[in-house]
């Protein structure tokens, strides 16, 4: 059996409490012959930047370039408030991100069956919910220069935030959305504003084009983007892939994310290219929401993303497909069998907080898996 290297960066807040409970899988995945995975921890984001001033160091991220892929907790909080924009924790993820090559974020909301009560809209519109959203990750105006805020010598400040996208970027993203389609329903929703932003007419450009030359067989549809956030909580079972931009993907997949029940639900896969020479892409394997200054050190996240990323990782990275179904129904059996976090919570159900929930979804590939 392959030894694949994992790099656990598990950031700050309740990033922590959430890849205590991926380390606990993989241990038990090791132990049980599940996979034979070698893992190396270091740190981000705020906890870099109180040990050494930046919110990555060229340490870190030489681990990760030497990874086989890099698992993601969450970054951020106010205690880092105040340090300077460059060494703020989200920097140490834009960083990772960006040096990694990773273009192509996908982000899956499913609703799990049991949950379909949890989400804030009616049962109908979200039960069995299964849409991917392909996310644009390393242009964009997170990236684009320049990028500052100029003192105008009149009491006034201007802030510039710059959107740039080449043809090719967009062209790559476009790829892997037909590409996943077509191992799903068939159906892409590209997402812009083409009405107000020139990189939203050279988005639907590039988009068109690419579907008539390599996708024919592919069903595209262009939706501007703040339609496409009223659509996806109107009837969000019309979309199969959505393909949209950095800042527009970050968004709708936090809406996104409350369709499913919490944002604590929603996991997320970052890919590179696949090298020709090895077969093998960069990536990064993180869940959507943030560290959760509002309830870190409570014991009560929803570890579900962050072990749903792992899966992910199983997946994606590793072809361990069947492991990664074992997680995902181990997931759904445990919220079969009536437990919850608090954020997901509802009548009748068992609240348990983030180890009880991680150790119960364990028991559940345990099961599964005939261990
Ligand atoms: N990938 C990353 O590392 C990200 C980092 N952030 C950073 O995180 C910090 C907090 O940002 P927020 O806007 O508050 O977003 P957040 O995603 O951390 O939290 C938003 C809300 O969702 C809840 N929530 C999030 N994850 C949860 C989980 N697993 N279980 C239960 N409840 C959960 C939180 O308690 C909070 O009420 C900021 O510094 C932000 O920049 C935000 C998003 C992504
Ligand atoms: C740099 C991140 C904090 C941006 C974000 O919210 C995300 O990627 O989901
Ligand atoms: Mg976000």
């Amino acid at each position: 059996m392959a030894t694949y290297k994992l790099l656990l960066l598990p950031g700050d807040g309740i990033g922590i409490e959430v890849m205590a409970e991926v380390k606990r899988l993989i241990a038990w995945m090791n132990q049980n012959g599940l996979g034979t995975f070698e893992t190396e921890e270091g740190l981000v984001g705020g906890a870099a930047y109180d040990d050494a001033g930046v919110a990555i160091t060229d340490a870190t991220m030489a681990l990760a370039m030497a990874a086989d892929a890099v698992i993601f907790g969450a970054v951020g909080g106010p205690k880092w408030a105040s340090v300077p924009y460059e060494a703020r924790p989200e920097a140490g993820l834009l960083r990772l991100r960006k040096d990694l090559g990773l273009y192509a974020n996908l982000r899956p909301a499913i609703c799990y069956p049991a949950l379909a009560e949890a989400s804030s809209l009616k049962r109908e519109v979200v039960d069995g919910l299964d849409i991917m959203i392909v996310r644009e990750l390393t242009g964009g105006v997170y990236f684009g220069e320049p990028k500052t805020i100029v003192d105008l010598g009149n009491g006034q400040k201007r802030a510039i935030d710059t959107q740039v996208y080449d043809t090719f970027e967009i062209e790559r993203i476009g790829r892997v959305a037909f590409e996943l389609a077509r191992k799903r329903r068939n159906k892409v929703a590209s997402m812009e504003k083409r009405n107000v932003m020139k990189s939203g007419v050279l988005w639907n450009e590039v988009m068109t084009a690419l579907h008539a030359r390599e996708f024919p067989d592919v069903a595209l549809e262009h939706v501007l983007a703040d339609a496409g956030g009223m659509q996806l909580v109107r009837w969000p079972k019309q979309f199969d892939v959505i393909v949209t931009d950095n800042l527009f993907g970050d968004m709708l997949s936090d809406v996104a994310a409350m369709l499913t029940g919490s944002l604590g639900m929603l996991p997320s896969a970052s890919l590179g290219d696949v090298d020709p020479a090895t077969g093998t892409r960069k990536s990064m394997y993180e869940p959507v929401h943030g560290s959760a200054p509002d309830i870190q050190g409570k014991g009560i996240a929803n570890p579900i993303a962050m072990l749903a990323s792992f899966a992910m990782a199983l997946r994606y990275s590793f072809g361990l497909g069947k492991e990664a179904d074992m997680v995902e129904q181990a997931i759904a059996a445990t919220l079969d069998k009536g437990l919850r976090t608090a954020d997901i919570t509802s009548e009748g159900c068992k609240v348990v907080g983030t180890r009880e929930m991680g150790e119960a979804v364990i028991a559940e590939v345990a099961r599964i898996a005939g261990k």
